[in-house]
């Protein structure tokens, strides 16, 4: 791993040493770490340095795949925090592993944006559209992740059209590429991700939650920094937003329950539903609505289940969160979770 100062963020004011924001050099991740850098920047009044870290990963592909994909950046950039050669990290929560870091503090969760899918498909064309054209051959769609497979291949034996998943890996220019060459009909990717990168207008459908629930976490970002130092952890905590924190907690407890019972693909998403202010004494409070599904990846078993539950906007709604998905985890356990056993291996 080498570390080496890259770009440098203007700030209204470099009161002290810049903060040290160690980001990937992927596009995504730098698009990712230069938003945050910026928000920080302006937050604290302190210049903000990017810092690239390199691994393995990022030279050879066929290593990712085997060093156990995207972990290996987690764990190089947490390296880089506990070691003090960078200040903070910015990390798509999604590929956060469930288990708490030692020494680090999750000091912030912005705002997320669209946590779903998107579709990138040939000539403009929605899945329904796809279908309809691809009547002699199944349509080709790429995706690497057992969670959109088994999606797919549910919606695809629910509207009777034919379709053929095709396992792909790479960054987001890769897989769009895929299309464009004429190699495949169409992959699925994050609507947050193409977004980042400036590419949403690529997407041809922005995919429903109700037909693909989205990755625990999914277009949520995660600003990490050492647990030991309370003036930085206060000073990104302006970064967070309380809501988004509080679905997040919902959807990786839930998460966390259900990888401890079964190890088949996980959709989930919470999201907050506003209360109504009615006539006085009528309104209702906030709540946390939680969806989860987990499929095999052929898509023909799929447990689907929704739990709501009360929501303040007080820190304690984290716990509140967490709480609620364990017990929807719980109740898909029972209700067939825990019997779609290695189905993640496909
Ligand atoms: N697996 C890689 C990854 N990690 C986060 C995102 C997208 C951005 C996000 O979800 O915040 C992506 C790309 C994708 O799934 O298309």
């Amino acid at each position: 791993m080498t570390v080496q100062p890259t770009t440098a963020t203007a700030a209204p004011a470099a009161d002290g040493p810049p903060l040290r924001l160690g980001t990937r050099r992927s596009a995504l991740a730098t698009a990712q770490s230069g938003m945050v850098a910026e928000a920080v920047a302006r937050s604290t009044g302190r210049r903000v340095e990017l810092v690239e870290i390199t691994t393995h990963g990022d030279t050879s592909r066929e290593l990712l795949a085997q060093i156990g994909g995207t972990g290996v950046f987690v764990s190089a950039l947490r390296d880089a925090l506990l070691a003090g050669t960078i200040d903070f990290a910015v990390h798509s929560l999604k590929d956060l592993p469930t288990a708490a870091p030692e020494g680090l503090a999750l000091a912030a969760v912005p705002l997320r944006e669209d946590p779903r899918d998107a579709l990138v498909a040939r000539d403009g064309l929605s899945l329904d559209e796809l279908a309809a054209k691809c009547v002699d051959a199944p349509a080709r769609i790429g995706t690497g992740s057992p969670r959109r497979t088994a999606q797919l291949n549910a919606w695809a034996a629910e509207v009777g059209a034919r379709i053929e998943t095709v396992p792909i890996r790479g960054n987001v220019d890769t897989r769009i590429g895929y299309v464009h060459s004429g190699e495949l009909d169409a992959v699925v990717l994050a609507a947050a991700g193409l977004n980042r990168l400036g590419r949403l207008g690529e997407a041809t459908q922005i995919l429903d939650s109700t037909l693909m629930l989205p990755a625990p976490g999914q277009g949520a970002l995660a600003i990490e920094c050492r647990a030991d130092r309370p003036d930085l952890v206060a000073a990104l905590a302006v970064l967070d937003h309380a809501p988004t924190r509080a679905a997040v907690a919902a959807e990786r407890a839930l998460l966390a329950a259900l990888e401890a019972g079964c190890s088949a693909p996980v959709g989930a998403l919470a999201e907050v539903q506003r209360g109504t202010a009615g006539a006085a004494g009528a309104e209702s409070a906030d709540e946390l609505l939680l969806r989860a599904l987990v499929g095999t990846v052929d898509g023909t078993s799929v447990v689907q289940l929704s739990v709501t539950g009360a929501f303040g906007s007080a820190v304690a709604s984290e716990q509140t969160a967490a709480a609620l998905g364990r017990e929807l985890a719980a109740r898909m356990l029972a209700g067939g979770a825990a019997g779609l056993m290695g189905e993640r291996a496909l």
